[in-house]
Order: C-alpha cells, then structure tokens, then sequence
C-alpha cells in the first residue's frame, strides 16, 4: 500500500525494439509531481505520454532511469494506484456495481464497506440508478464514469488516468471535468492525467507539463494557480485564456498546430 506522496520521474527513456531497429520514444525525463496535486501532461500524438503513464503505473519499464510512486517503483499489481484509461475496460458479465468493487474484491477488503462507498461514487457521479445495469446498457459517458468510480474505489494514493473523456461529446466531457474535480478527493490524491485538450489540461489541473515530440521531453512546465472549485465559465477569464494560449503556442511553434 502506498501512501499519498510525491512521484518522482528521474532521468526515465524508454526505447521500443522495433524490426529490429531502436524506436527513441521518450526521454530523458526528470520531474517531481507534488503530493495531492494534479498535473496534466499535453503533447503531440506519439510524444511518449502513454508510455510514460505506463511506466509510473508499473505497466512497462523504463530503458534507463526509474520512477518512484511515494517512494517505492510501483509494480503491475502495487495497491494504492487507480488508473482510467481512453477505453472504459468494464467487464460485461458484471453489473456496474460489481464492476466498480472489483479492485476491493481483489484486494480482499470489507465489501460491506466498499459497497456502501461505491453507492456514494456512482451516486455523486450521476450514475446511482443504473447500479444494478449491465455496462452495455450504459452510454459512454456512463460507462466512462463508472471506470472512474472504480479507479477511486479504494481511495488511491495515485490516479493515472489517459485520456479518459477523449472519446465522449463535447457537452458530456465538461460535465466529467466538473465531476472529476467533485470526487477527486482533492489533497488527499495526486493525480496525473493525459489529455489532448488544452482547456481541459488547465481546468482540471495545478500544473501543466507540455511535451516535445518524439521523443517526448519537457518544453514547458506550468503552474496552474486557479481557484478551486472551478467552474465552466472560468473558461472565459483572461487568466485561464493566458494559459491555454501559453500552451497553445508551443504546438503552434512545432508546427502541431497552425493559425
Ligand atoms: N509496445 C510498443 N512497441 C513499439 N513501439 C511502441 C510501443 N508502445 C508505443 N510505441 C511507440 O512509442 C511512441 C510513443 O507512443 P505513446 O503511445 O506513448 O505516445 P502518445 O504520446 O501517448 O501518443 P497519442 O497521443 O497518439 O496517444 C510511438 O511512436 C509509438 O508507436
């Protein structure tokens, strides 16, 4: 079990073996992520982000260097980290609510417990009726939020999550900003998410870590000193739009993005 600390990067690459030649896809990277703070990582398509979310969550490797999650390199299995991924990984043969108390199930704790919690999650997402639904009879943005009651079932010191509304609607993605930030459990978590949205890179964090392209290294590092809890119109203030731009012209210099 890990308790709620920093993540510390130092000098992580990771290269993949491809036919035989060397794929340089990330690194070198060095940073420290503060305890119960959320920071989100933008960067163009095939920068690293998601092996680099991999490798903090003990799903693959680094080539060189290491990270440490409270302290310790987390392994494939190390309790204490929820993660959310693009594609929700409900399993269909349970109902919502035994598909949110799997982690507690596999880490053999009080189900009484986890049961009453998970009611509260699903409930403060907007999903406390469909508790007993099979997944397929939810839409995605449904779906999407019961992955992520399941992710914050078990009080996680650290939440990876990549991409995690990248695949829903508009509308849809900007409620899931405000209920994130509801049951986030501020301070107590810290958090990284991956996203594509610079908007979203911003509403939902305290720092943004902007990446080069492959491969991926930091270009910029940016705090994010709004109040909490924020909004949707804080999307129209000149700080928040100060710092999406700030973001935006770095793609706009490499060339990912043009005017
Ligand atoms: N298992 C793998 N084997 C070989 N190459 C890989 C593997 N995983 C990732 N890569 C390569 O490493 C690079 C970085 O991939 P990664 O998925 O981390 O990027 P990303 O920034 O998350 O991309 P996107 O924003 O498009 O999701 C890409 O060029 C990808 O093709």
């Amino acid at each position: 079990m890990l308790n709620t600390q920093d993540i510390r990067i130092e000098d992580v690459t990771r290269t993949y073996g491809v036919r035989g030649a060397e794929l340089h896809a990330l690194g070198p990277i060095s940073v420290t992520l503060e305890p119960g703070k959320t920071t989100a990582i933008v960067g163009p398509s095939g920068c690293g982000k998601s092996t680099l979310l991999r490798i903090m969550g003990g799903l693959d490797r680094p080539s060189s260097g290491r990270v440490l999650l409270g302290g310790q390199v987390a392994k494939e299995g190390t309790t204490g980290i929820g993660v959310v991924f693009q594609r929700d990984l409900l399993l269909d043969w349970r109902n919502v609510l035994d598909n949110v108390l799997l982690p507690a199930q596999l880490q053999h704790r009080d189900l009484g417990q986890a049961r009453s919690r998970a009611l509260m999650l699903l409930r403060e997402l907007g999903v406390g009726d469909f508790a007993m639904r099979q997944p397929w009879e939810l839409s995605g943005g449904m779906r999407q939020r019961v992955a992520i009651a399941r992710a914050l079932l078990c009080d996680p010191a650290f939440l990876l999550m990549d991409e995690p509304f990248s695949a829903l609607d508009a509308l849809t993605r900007d409620q899931m900003g405000v209920l994130l930030q509801r049951v986030q459990n501020a301070g107590q978590t810290t958090s990284v998410l991956i996203t594509h949205s610079i908007p979203e890179a911003v509403f939902l964090s305290d720092r943004v870590l902007v990446m080069s392209g492959r491969p991926g290294m930091i270009l910029d590092d940016i705090p994010v000193d709004l109040p909490r809890p924020r909004p949707l119109s804080l999307r129209d203030e000149p700080e928040f739009t100060a710092l999406t731009r700030r973001i935006r012209m770095h793609f706009e210099r490499t060339g990912v993005l043009t005017a």
